[in-house]
C-alpha cells in the first residue's frame, strides 16, 4: 500500500511589505536524512482521518493547533512521490496563522524552521512538485483577494 501523509502550508501576512511580499511560508528541516525543507506534514496513523492528521502533525511539529490557524477553504493539493521504492502521497490544505508573531515551537524530528517568501520557499523546497504546490496557494490567495 502506498505511504500516506497529510500537513498543511502555513503562511502569515507581514505588515511591513505589500502584497504578493509581505506572504511568508512555513518550512521546517528535518534534523535527519538529507535535512530536506518541506512544511509540517506526517504519516497517517491507523484509522485517523487525513485533516486530522493534517493538525495532529502540526501540532506537534510546529506548537501550532487549530486555535492557532485559520483554514483557507477551497485549497487542498495531493503531491505524489515514491521515497525508496514506495508510492508515497502527500495532502496538503492551506492554513494562514492570523497572528504572526505567534511563536514556532519545534519537536527533535526538525533542526530549523524559516519564515520565506514564494521565491526563497520554493528554493529550500527543491522539489518541483511542493514548489508548484507553493505557487498555486499564492495564486489562490491573491485571486481570493482580487489582487491578481
Ligand atoms: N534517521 C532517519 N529517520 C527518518 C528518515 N526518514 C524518515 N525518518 C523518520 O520518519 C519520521 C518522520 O515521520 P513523519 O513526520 O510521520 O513523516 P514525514 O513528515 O512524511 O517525513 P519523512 O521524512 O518520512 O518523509 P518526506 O518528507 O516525504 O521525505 C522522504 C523523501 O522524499 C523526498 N521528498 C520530500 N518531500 C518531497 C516533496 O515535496 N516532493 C518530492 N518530489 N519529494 C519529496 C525526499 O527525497 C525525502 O528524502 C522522522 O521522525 C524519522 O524518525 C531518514 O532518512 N533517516
Amino acid at each position: 500500500m502506498a505511504l500516506r501523509a497529510c500537513g498543511f502550508i502555513i503562511f502569515r501576512r507581514v505588515a511591513q511589505r505589500p502584497p504578493p511580499d509581505n506572504i511568508e511560508f512555513l518550512l521546517l528541516q528535518t534534523s535527519y536524512g538529507e535535512h530536506h525543507w518541506t512544511p509540517p506534514k506526517g504519516h497517517v496513523d491507523p484509522g485517523e482521518d487525513d485533516l486530522t492528521t493534517a493538525l495532529r502533525e502540526t501540532r506537534e511539529e510546529a506548537g501550532l493547533g487549530q486555535e492557532h490557524l485559520r483554514i483557507v477553504e477551497n485549497f487542498v493539493k495531493e503531491l505524489r512521490y515514491a521515497v525508496r521504492g514506495r508510492d508515497k502521497s502527500v495532502l496538503y490544505w492551506l492554513a494562514e496563522l492570523p497572528d504572526p508573531s505567534t511563536a514556532v515551537t519545534l519537536s527533535d524530528e526538525h533542526q530549523d524552521f524559516r519564515w520565506a517568501r514564494l521565491e526563497e520557499a520554493c528554493a529550500l523546497a527543491r522539489y518541483q512538485d511542493l514548489q508548484d504546490t507553493l505557487k498555486e496557494a499564492q495564486r489562490h490567495l491573491l485571486t481570493a483577494e482580487g489582487k491578481q
